[in-house]
């Protein structure tokens, strides 16, 4: 199947598209009419460029409201089609994708319709042209592929084919079985979109909200799977009408087209049991948490661990690295040394998260993973004193995430960290686990940042929510890895006095701003912090109130809850979720703790509105205290 894109799939001119498209390893694309309308390159020079660029055109498209008219109508409709392929002979495609009509005037008279399709297939063909015809979600008459299909079929013409469009069938329903009767050899052109499940008008849902496979919630895969399986082997072609992408960089999305079409016929080759190409995805765990500072900082970083309960148990043989621990081997190092990448982050970005360490069983595969998806990787990145190569990709900001494998991750700490704490014996209600690290990301990259980690590893997708924060809203989505030893959220919104946004003009860039950490006992964590003195975020009586009402909750347990500043949430299986939120460092990063009890799934979203509003109260006060 070859890879093309739409050009409507991009922000941009249509050079600019054109190059994107190339330089992402596209060898083929569709040219959309608008884009061609408006630019100031001919249709000779269209062809020139793209022959250039390496790329086929393969369609142009759509001509749009053809069948069943009559009359003078019918006639102008037949002269257009005739300049449109005046056109698409110069600028050198012999496809033409006519969508269905949504006209009101028209007629869905089938057997008209075929007759239309019949004399502009014979008009086409005596130009060597051919066409495709495309049901649309909302054409007035025909919205089916099943009905494109027996109409392609009664014209009977081998200038007349069909010309699928994932986002048309499934946001229908339309089951993907049907695929298996038809005929391959009338299928034109494949178009690919997956989308966000929205409940909502379908013209509006795919003119805004298409989005690439992976990064939304139909089952494109599947839809991708019976094409393979009735031996069609034509183009695939990647159709995305998004406002994001639209503003985003086209060059990244194109990298990401590619990406997601790699991923999701791999995807498709391995459901139906067919050999793929790329190496399975694997089942992250985060291992360690890897803080940058600049040299002589960090200071109040130490200090928050230290009264969190981790426990500064040595040092590294030859760089100023520190190592921190918690019980169940939960490790957090902090990196000072100057001349590193760590060096470099933190001149940038200040105290900041640089990496995560994640212990992934087939560290190898999960490398040539990344590599064939067009993923920085940096290989061999230290003089490891272990003698062991430690590899890592390009993440979020720039910051890494380190794999590590059975092999690297036991000689880690010994080798490379001159040890001088003994382990100190449990204690109620320390911190046990890492249980989700909180990225923030700008909102054009939010949709990439999906495709990033889903392309990646074994993730599931968790629907989308709306965090309410006093400054706008927030998009949030979670990826969890099945056993749940991976758990990240993205964070991404447009208001610019979001806490969000704040980060991120502060941060110069996309990061992460938060992580929370596990504990078996947050009652006696809480405890705890009184003593140790962490600055906790301060939650108000409003809110206690509230989960009283709402829970039923005694009047002991809400005391309890809000003296130690405790939020909860209960789902509607009985699983319980247990926050305590520090104060932010230098306004910027914070830790969150939490507790889950039985099978609680979410990430809180409940709370978020009043955890955001204390943060922003909090943020005030601290910032009048500072003028
Ligand atoms: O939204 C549209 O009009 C439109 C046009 C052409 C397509 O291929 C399509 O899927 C949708
Ligand atoms: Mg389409």
């Amino acid at each position: 199947m070859l890879d093309s894109i739409a050009t409507v799939s991009l922000g941009g001119t249509l050079r600019e598209k054109l190059e994107a498209i190339s330089a992402a390893g596209f060898r083929a694309a569709e040219i959309f009419e608008n884009d061609f309308v408006s630019s100031d390159l001919s249709a000779h020079d269209l062809r020139l460029l793209m022959d250039d660029l390496g790329l086929q055109n393969i369609a142009y498209q759509p001509f749009r409201d053809f069948e069943g008219l009559k009359g003078h109508a019918r006639k102008r409709v037949f002269d257009r089609a005739e300049r449109k392929f005046d056109l698409m002979q110069e600028m050198g495609t012999d496809l033409l994708l006519v969508c269905s009509s949504t006209m009101k005037d028209a007629e869905g008279d089938e057997g008209r319709i075929i007759d239309d399709f019949r004399e502009l297939g014979e008009r086409a063909a005596s130009r060597g042209l051919r066409i495709g015809y495309e049901g649309l979600a909302w054409g007035r008459y025909i919205n089916d592929h099943r009905d494109v299909a027996a109409i392609v079929s009664a014209v009977d013409l081998p200038s007349v084919g069909i010309i699928l469009d994932s986002f048309h069938s499934l946001s229908r329903h339309i089951p993907i079985s049907s695929i298996m009767d038809i005929d391959p050899a009338k299928i034109f052109l494949a178009q690919i979109a997956d989308a966000p499940l929205m409940n909502m008008d379908i013209l509006q849902w795919s003119r805004h909200f298409r989005c690439m496979p992976l990064q939304g919630g139909l089952p494109v895969t599947e839809w991708v799977a019976a094409l393979i399986k009735i031996g069609y082997s034509g183009p695939l072609s990647l159709e995305i009408f998004n406002d994001r992408f639209r503003s985003g960089f086209s060059k990244t999305v194109a990298i990401d087209g590619k990406r997601s079409l790699v991923t999701v016929r791999d995807d498709a080759h391995y459901l139906v049991g067919e050999e793929t190409h790329l190496p399975d995805r694997s089942d992250p765990a985060i291992k360690f948490i890897e803080f940058s500072v600049p040299p002589g900082k960090g200071e109040e970083l130490g200090k928050i661990l230290d009264m969190i309960g981790f426990e500064h148990i040595g040092n590294h043989k030859i760089r100023d690295v520190a190592l921190w621990r918690s019980q169940d081997d939960i490790f957090i190092i902090i990196n000072r040394e100057s001349y590193s990448f760590s060096g470099s982050f933190s001149l940038i970005h200040g105290d900041a998260l640089c990496a995560i360490g994640l212990y992934i069983k087939d560290r190898k595969a999960a490398l040539e993973r990344a590599h064939h998806l067009g993923m920085a990787v940096a290989e061999n990145l230290s003089d490891s004193l272990s003698g062991r190569s430690i590899n890592a990709i390009r993440s979020v900001g720039g910051s890494l995430v380190y794999f590590l494998d059975e092999d690297v991750y036991t000689e880690l700490w010994e080798k490379e960290f001159e040890i001088t704490q003994k382990i100190k014996p449990e204690i109620k209600g320390s911190i046990t686990s890492f249980d989700h690290v909180a990225s923030i990301v700008g909102y054009d990259e939010f949709l990439s940042w999906v495709l990033y980690w889903t392309s990646l590893f074994d993730l599931e997708v968790c629907q989308e929510v709306d965090l309410i924060d006093p400054g706008g809203v927030v998009q949030s989505q979670a990826l969890e890895s099945k056993n749940k030893n991976f758990r990240l959220t993205l964070n991404g919104s447009l208001g610019a006095r979001t806490l969000a946004s704040r980060f991120e003009k502060k941060f110069l860039g996309a990061g992460y701003q938060h992580i929370a950490l596990g504990t078996d006992d947050i009652f006696a964590f809480s405890k705890r912090m009184r003593k140790t003195g962490l600055p906790i975020l301060e939650i108000n009586k409003n809110y206690y109130d509230d989960i009283q009402a709402r829970f039923g909750l005694t009047d002991a347990f809400i005391i309890e809850l809000s003296d130690g500043n405790i939020l909860y949430d209960r789902d509607s299986d009985g699983g319980e979720f247990f926050q305590i939120f520090s104060r932010a460092i230098d306004r910027m990063f914070f830790f969150e703790i939490v507790q889950r009890v039985g099978e609680y799934k979410g990430y809180g979203a409940a709370n978020t509105q009043v955890r955001l509003t204390a943060q922003r109260r909090a943020g005030e006060k601290q910032y009048s205290e500072h003028i």
